[in-house]
């Protein structure tokens, strides 16, 4: 059994009369990449602040590492390394110099620490570089850099690849599958990029309006994420009373553009166009594909909502 590294438990977080998490519990075990996600005022920042120490929550536990109550808790915190909201440099100083403060800040001894990080996070050849004059990729993995220098069991990540530019999304991702393969490090981080968070994430949370509507692991959503057939024909309601005669228990759905959606396909696609030819129905287009994370988030918000 591996490890609970986070845990919430009733978890309730109100800002006066707005409640920004209600009755949350999220298990976070040691080596999961678990991706929170939300809708902005989901309530994603509220939850990472919480495991920083930055706010209290008004009702529930939370435990980090096992520890409950609020002095281990601030103890177990030292494991950790977060960025929340853009970290904060001092512009005119090198890149070494502003992780030079932040060691001495945090109180983390040894001066080589500087060192291994800058090469960690692929900043050594930049060391000398004014931080202020570094591109948003660099500003990024400098925050992490600050992050790492405590050599952190727990990553705590809100949205770090806001706003980066596709080469420094996949720069950011390739470091943190790193220190997750490398080091065993374990990450929460939040993002609204759903395809990327689904590169790494082995576990996903969805929060709505302060409610964890669902946790599921990677392995269990690329299960549930069923195979379907688009196929668009030229005579729609022909070809849809073809497939009922041919298949009983077929499931379809007729889309906005007349493409018809079969959602338990039992046969290769060919069985299909071949079915639609030999009645002189015309094939337009026809693609197999699997429900990804979006879709499957755009489902469970859509089932959210009804049962609200
Ligand atoms: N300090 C605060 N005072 C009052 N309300 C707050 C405060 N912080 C957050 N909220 C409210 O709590 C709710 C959850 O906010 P939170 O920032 O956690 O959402 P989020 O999921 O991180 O959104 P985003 O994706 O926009 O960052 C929102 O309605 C927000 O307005």
């Amino acid at each position: 059994m591996r490890e609970c590294v986070i845990e919430s438990r009733s978890l309730t977080k109100k800002f006066g009369d707005v409640v920004a998490l209600k009755d949350v519990d999220i298990t976070i075990k040691r080596g999961d990449i678990y991706g929170l996600i939300g809708d902005n005022g989901a309530g994603k920042t509220t939850f990472l602040k919480i495991l920083t120490g930055q706010i209290y929550p008004s009702g529930g536990e939370i435990r980090l590492f096992d520890a409950y109550a609020e002095r281990e808790l601030e103890k177990n915190r030292k494991r950790t390394g977060a960025i929340i909201e853009t970290p904060g440099f001092y512009p005119k100083l090198s890149v070494e110099k502003n992780l030079e403060y932040y060691r001495i800040q945090k109180g983390i001894p040894g001066k080589e620490k500087v060192e291994a990080v800058l090469k960690t996070v692929g900043l050594w050849e930049k060391r000398k570089r004014k931080a202020g004059t570094l591109s948003l990729g660099m500003k990024q993995r400098l925050g992490l850099g600050i992050a790492l220098l405590g050599e952190p069991e727990l990553l705590i990540l809100d949205e770090p690849i806001n706003g980066l530019d596709p080469s420094g999304i996949i720069e950011m991702r390739n470091l943190l599958l790193r220190l997750n393969h490398e080091k065993n490090i374990t990450i929460i981080i939040s993002s609204h990029i759903l395809s990327e968070l689904e590169q790494i994430a082995t576990i996903y949370g969805f929060l709505s309006q302060g409610w964890l509507l669902k946790e599921i692991t990677a392995e269990e959503l690329h299960e549930q994420c069923a195979v379907y057939l688009d196929i668009a024909v030229t005579q729609p309601e022909h070809f849809a009373a073809l497939l009922e005669k041919r298949w009983k228990d077929i499931q379809y759905q007729v889309l906005p553009d007349s493409t018809i959606r079969i959602k338990n396909p039992e046969m290769a696609p060919d069985a299909y166009s071949t079915l639609a030819s030999e009645n002189g129905i015309g094939v337009l287009k026809l693609a197999q594909k699997q429900m990804m994370l979006e879709e499957y988030y755009m489902n469970l918000k859509e089932k959210g909502r009804l049962s609200c």
